[in-house]
This record gives C-alpha cells, structure tokens and sequence, in this order.
C-alpha cells in the first residue's frame, strides 16, 4: 500500500529522535500560539529523507519564511483561512521543492467546491475534522463523505485517527483502489491519539500501528 505517514505534532528534541526512527514520510511541526503543541525552541533536525512540515494557522508571509529558513522546512501546512492569493504570493518567494498542503476541515456534511479555488495551487489538500480547535481535536469525521471526491488533488486523511484504526484506513483505501484511484488517497495523517502528553507521541504504538497499516 503506498500511503504516505505524517505523524503531526512533534516538538520535544528526544521524542522527535525516536519517532523519526520509525521513518515516517512527514513529521508536522505546529507553529500557532494557540495550540499546545507549539514549537519555539529547537527541534531535532535528523535524517533529510523525512519532510519536516511546518503547520501554520493564518500565519503571516514573514513568519512562514522565517520558520522555513529556521527549521529548514520541507512543506507547508496551511490550517486556517489561507486564500490562494495568498498561497500564491508564497509560492514566488519560496523553493519550488517546497509541497504545499491546503487543509479543509469536515463537519457533518462538506461542500466540495470549497476545493476548487485551490487546484492547481497547493501539492495536496488535508482533511481535518471540525471542531473546537483549529486541529488536533482528536475526533473522527463521517469518512463516506470521500468516497464521492470529486477532485484530481490528492489528499492526507486526517481527524482523530488512532491505534485501532488501521484497519478501517486501509478499507478505505481499497475503495480508492477498487476506483483505480488510489493515488488520490495520499497520506494519513496522525496526531493527539497517540500522545502521552500534548507533542510527546509513543513510540510503541506508533510501531504497532505502523506494522498494521502495512503489512
Ligand atoms: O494539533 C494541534 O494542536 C493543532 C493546532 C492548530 C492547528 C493544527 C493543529 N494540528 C494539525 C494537524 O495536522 C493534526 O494532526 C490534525 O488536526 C489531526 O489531529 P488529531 O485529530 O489529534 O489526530
């Protein structure tokens, strides 16, 4: 199953080291005050291969440059109301290697031509779950709503996924698969269910998981 692993949220230099040994395909780094998970200090750089990504919620220009130079960031995840005049506006001051991730987050229903402003704009799109924060709510969404996507952008799961939820991700990607469309279904992304405390993940069920999703 070629589905990408974003485990969001790191921050603690140790925890960092240890997770990125289980070589998830991205780590998210959340740069928003209002989060606890709110990265100031230093970060484990570690190995290149693992794309650090820098979550950011209605940021200023300024703050995401110097946060890519800072944390040599190698995408992007806008998380608020970010219009795509102003993802484009970004896109001529940063390194074309840079991916850019367009977060939407589902409440009960989801109208889809939300998207559509955005194609072509940013490498991937996120779907979140609505709640009381702006992430890491910790709490699943009505995945059915996906099964009719009618977008040519591929997109990460996300919203409250959790150690007992291999199983239902990879049903869900055999329906993409089914579809031949599976390479639309890019990448899930895990966060608040594997924590023991807010930015500190475990690594043990992170393992597991892992293994469960894979093989
Ligand atoms: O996690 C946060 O504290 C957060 C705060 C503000 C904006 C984004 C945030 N998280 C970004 C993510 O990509 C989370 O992984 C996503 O919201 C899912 O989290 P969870 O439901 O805990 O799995």
């Amino acid at each position: 199953m070629n589905l990408k692993l974003k485990i969001c949220g790191m921050r603690e230099p140790e925890n960092m080291s240890r997770i990125a040994a289980l070589h998830p395909d991205y780590l998210g780094l959340i740069f928003f005050e209002g989060s606890p998970r709110n990265v100031v200090g230093e970060i484990f750089q570690g190995d290149q291969k693992i794309k650090k990504t820098g979550v950011f919620v209605n940021a200023s220009e300024e703050n995401i440059l110097e946060k890519i130079e800072k944390y040599q960031l190698s995408a992007l995840q806008l998380h608020g109301e970010e219009s795509p005049e102003f993802i484009n506006n970004l896109k001529q001051k940063i390194s074309e290697e840079i991916e850019l991730i367009k977060v939407f987050s589902i409440g009960n229903e989801f109208d889809f031509e939300k998207l559509q402003p955005y194609e072509g704009v940013v490498d991937y799109f996120l779907f979140d779950t609505l709640g009381k924060s702006k992430g890491g709510n910790g709490i699943r969404f009505n995945w059915d709503v996906l099964q009719d996507y009618p977008s040519t952008t591929p997109f990460f799961l996300s919203g409250g996924i959790g150690p007992d939820d291999a199983a239902a991700v990879k049903e869900l990607y055999h329906t993409f698969q089914k579809r031949q469309k599976e390479e639309l279904f890019y990448g899930i992304d895990i966060n608040s269910k594997f924590e023991t405390a807010p930015a500190v993940k475990d690594a043990e069920a992170l393992k597991t998981f892992r293994e469960r999703l894979y093989n």
